[in-house]
């Protein structure tokens, strides 16, 4: 049974009162419905502080992205290692908005993932196509080949100790979540492409669903059988609308 996991990608987006403000409001939910796994991925900058906050909580933290490297002269760069200290746990390796604004190509994604994994984190793969690929059918290949570049790099075992995260880039910010049947079938699609390589990772690894998933939707996504949470942006700015998300997820 794959347990349900529920996270927010804070994004650009925070002070430190609101970080205070926006985790207190989360521990009841969080502890409530201990049967979801909820976790947050503040910026870089408040690691530190949600960690001291989150102490005594069932609440998992989580990075935005990291650096390949462990440390060196890489300017502005955060590492896995660093992460770590901070009591990390997951990592978002290839959001669209790096791939878009950042240039991230495929390769660049698989070494991500795999030095999260070298750190003892857990990379959390996000993969989606865009709204014109969508549009020309494309859907499919596009994340076989987003999930190819990683199994070629770090091997199909790789995913055991991953969360993959499809986020149609259309359904980002845009307030069009897909529908659960439009992610179920791409979320089947994945799993099917996983299991042609290994059963039993692919049984077993979450698939999370991300864009524009909102207290109302998200009971519907979380009932199909390939949809295992989700990766909440806006919504996760909002204690109110995240505890929602939550508790569809009971
Ligand atoms: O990009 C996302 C999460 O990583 C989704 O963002 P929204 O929930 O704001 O659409």
């Amino acid at each position: 049974m794959r347990q349900t996991l529920v996270m927010g990608n804070w994004k650009l987006n925070g002070s430190k009162t609101m970080v205070a403000e926006l985790i207190n409001a989360l521990k009841a939910p969080a502890a409530e419905t201990s049967s979801v796994a909820v976790a947050v991925c503040p910026p870089v900058l408040f690691l530190g502080q949600a960690q001291a906050l989150l102490t005594d909580s069932n609440i998992a933290l989580g990075a935005q992205d990291a650096d390949i490297h462990t440390q060196g002269a890489f300017t502005g760069e955060n590492s896995p290692a660093m992460y770590a200290e901070f009591g990390v746990h997951y990592v978002l390796v290839g959001h669209s908005e790096r791939r878009t604004l950042h240039g991230e190509s495929d390769a660049m994604v698989a070494a991500k993932f795999a030095a999260v994994q070298q750190a003892g984190l857990v990379p959390v793969l996000c993969i989606g196509e865009t709204l014109e690929q969508f549009e020309e059918g494309e859907t499919r290949a596009v994340v076989e080949r987003q999930l190819h570049e990683v199994i070629a790099h770090c091997g199909i075992d790789s995913l055991a100790n991953a969360v993959i995260a499809y986020e149609p880039v259309w359904a980002i910010g845009t307030g069009k979540t897909a529908t659960p049947e439009i992610a179920q079938n791409v979320h089947a699609a994945i799993r099917g492409y996983l299991a042609g390589q290994n059963a039993e990772v692919a049984a077993g690894v979450q698939i999370l669903y991300g864009g524009s998933v909102k207290g109302a939707s998200a009971a519907g996504l979380f009932a199909m059988e390939d949809i295992d949470g989700a990766l909440v942006g806006g919504a996760a700015l909002q204690a109110d609308e995240f505890a929602a998300i939550i508790r569809a997820g009971a």
